[in-house]
C-alpha cells in the first residue's frame, strides 16, 4: 500500500497526496514518503484531505470574481503604489512582468495583516504591513460583503496547512519535524495573491494579445516560465486550467482537481536541500477558454531576516548547480544573503517601476 498514489501515476500526472488523519504515526510516515517521492520526481504535488472547508474556498472565489468584475477605476482605488513598501494591492492586466515580459493577468497582492505596531513594520521591513482592503462600507457598495474577513481567514488556514506540510517535508528528509519551523518558518513570510486571467477571446478591449501590432506589447503567457522564491507554494485554482509544470520528461499540465491544492517547492527549499528537492519551473498558458480564470497562490516563505543554508549531512546530488538551465540563470546554491535580500531582488524585477519608487 505504501506509495500507492505515486507508483500508479504515469509520468504525465502529478502525484495526489491525501493528508487526512496524517496525525496518526503510521500515516505520517506513509504521507512523508509520498512527499519525498513527489519532491524528488516532480517538485509538485496535489494535496487533498487538508481539512480546509470548501465553503470558505468557494466564498473566496465568488467574492474575488466579483472584485475583479468591478470597474477599472474602482479597482485602482487599491493600487499597489498606495501601499508603498508593504507591496500590497491591485495591479492591472499586463502590470506584472516575468522575465521582462508582461503577463496576461491582473491581481491583488496580499499578505499577513500586520499593524503599524508590529516590530517588522516599525523596522520598515519591505513587504510587511497592512493590506489594502475595501472598507466595510465599500464592501456593501460593491456587493462584496465579507471580502476582507474571508481573505484573512483563508490566509490563516492555509498558513496552518503550510506548517503541517513543512513538518511532513522535514520528516521526509529524515529531519526532526520542527527542523524548518525552528530555523526559518516559525514566523513565516506569507505572501498571498489573487490572480485573474482574463480570457483573451471574449475581451474586446484587448490591446495586448494576438493581433497586436507592437512587438514589445505582445503577450504570450498568463505567467511566463519561472520558479517560486520561498520554500512552499500552496495554490488553489478554479476549474478553467492552464497551469503547466516542467517535469523531467517535458511540460505537463497541472489541471484543476476539485477540493485539492497544488503545492510546489520554492528556490529556498531547493537551496536548503542542495538540489535534492528542486524548485520546478512552471508557467500559465494564455487564457483562451472564453471564461476568466482565477487562482490563489499562497507563498509560505522563510522569515524575511533568516539566512537559508544547506542542511548539514544532506544526501549530495550530482549537478547541484543547475544555473545554466534555470529560467533566471541563477545559482541559488552559491547565494549567501538573507531570504529578504533574495526576495527583494526578485520582486524588484517583477514591478520595476514600483521598485524604483518605494524600495
Ligand atoms: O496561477 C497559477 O496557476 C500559478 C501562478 C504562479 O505560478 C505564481 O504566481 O507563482
Ligand atoms: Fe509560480
Amino acid at each position: 500500500m505504501l506509495n500507492n498514489n505515486i507508483s500508479t501515476v504515469s509520468v504525465e500526472q502529478l502525484p495526489i497526496i491525501d493528508i487526512s488523519s496524517y496525525n496518526e504515526e503510521l500515516k505520517k510516515q506513509i504521507v512523508s514518503k509520498e512527499i519525498e517521492n513527489a519532491c524528488k520526481n516532480f517538485g509538485f504535488f496535489y494535496i487533498k484531505g487538508h481539512g480546509i472547508e470548501q465553503e470558505l474556498i468557494d466564498r473566496l472565489e465568488r467574492l474575488s470574481k466579483k472584485f475583479f468584475s468591478l470597474d477599472q477605476s474602482t479597482k485602482m482605488k487599491y493600487r499597489m503604489e498606495l501601499a508603498q513598501k508593504a507591496w500590497r494591492g491591485y495591479f492591472i492586466v499586463g502590470g506584472e512582468l516575468t522575465s521582462g515580459l508582461k503577463d496576461w493577468k491582473e491581481g491583488l497582492y496580499l499578505g499577513t495583516e500586520l499593524s503599524d505596531e508590529h516590530p517588522m513594520v516599525i523596522a520598515q521591513t519591505p513587504l510587511h504591513g497592512l493590506n489594502l482592503f475595501p472598507t466595510s462600507q465599500e464592501e456593501i457598495d460593491y456587493d462584496i460583503v465579507g471580502f476582507k474577513d474571508t481573505i484573512l481567514t483563508y490566509i490563516d488556514k492555509v498558513t496552518q496547512l503550510g506548517h503541517t506540510l513543512m513538518e511532513l517535508i522535514a520528516i521526509s528528509l529524515n529531519l526532526s519535524p520542527d527542523y524548518f519551523s525552528s530555523r526559518y518558518t516559525q514566523d513565516p513570510l506569507i505572501l498571498f495573491r489573487i490572480f485573474n486571467y482574463p480570457s483573451i477571446i471574449n475581451d474586446n478591449n484587448n490591446k495586448l494579445g494576438e493581433g497586436s501590432e507592437t512587438i514589445e506589447d505582445k503577450v504570450e503567457w498568463g505567467v511566463g516560465e519561472h520558479t517560486d522564491y520561498g520554500v512552499l507554494t500552496i495554490l488553489y485554482q478554479d476549474n478553467v486550467g492552464g497551469l503547466q509544470v516542467h517535469s523531467k520528461n517535458g511540460w505537463i499540465s497541472a489541471p484543476p482537481i476539485q477540493g485539492s491544492f497544488v503545492c510546489n517547492i520554492g528556490d529556498m527549499l531547493d537551496r536548503m536541500t542542495g538540489g535534492l528537492y528542486r524548485s520546478t519551473p512552471h508557467r500559465v498558458e494564455l487564457n483562451r477558454s472564453g471564461r476568466d480564470r482565477i487562482s490563489f497562490p499562497l507563498f509560505f516563505d522563510p522569515n524575511f531576516n533568516s539566512y537559508p543554508t544547506e542542511i548539514e549531512g544532506i544526501e549530495q546530488i550530482q549537478n547541484k548547480d543547475d544555473s545554466s538551465s534555470r529560467w533566471d540563470h541563477f545559482n541559488i546554491h552559491s547565494f549567501k544573503g538573507s531570504y529578504g535580500q533574495y526576495l527583494l531582488n526578485k520582486v524588484g524585477k517583477v514591478f520595476p517601476d514600483l521598485k524604483n519608487n518605494v524600495l
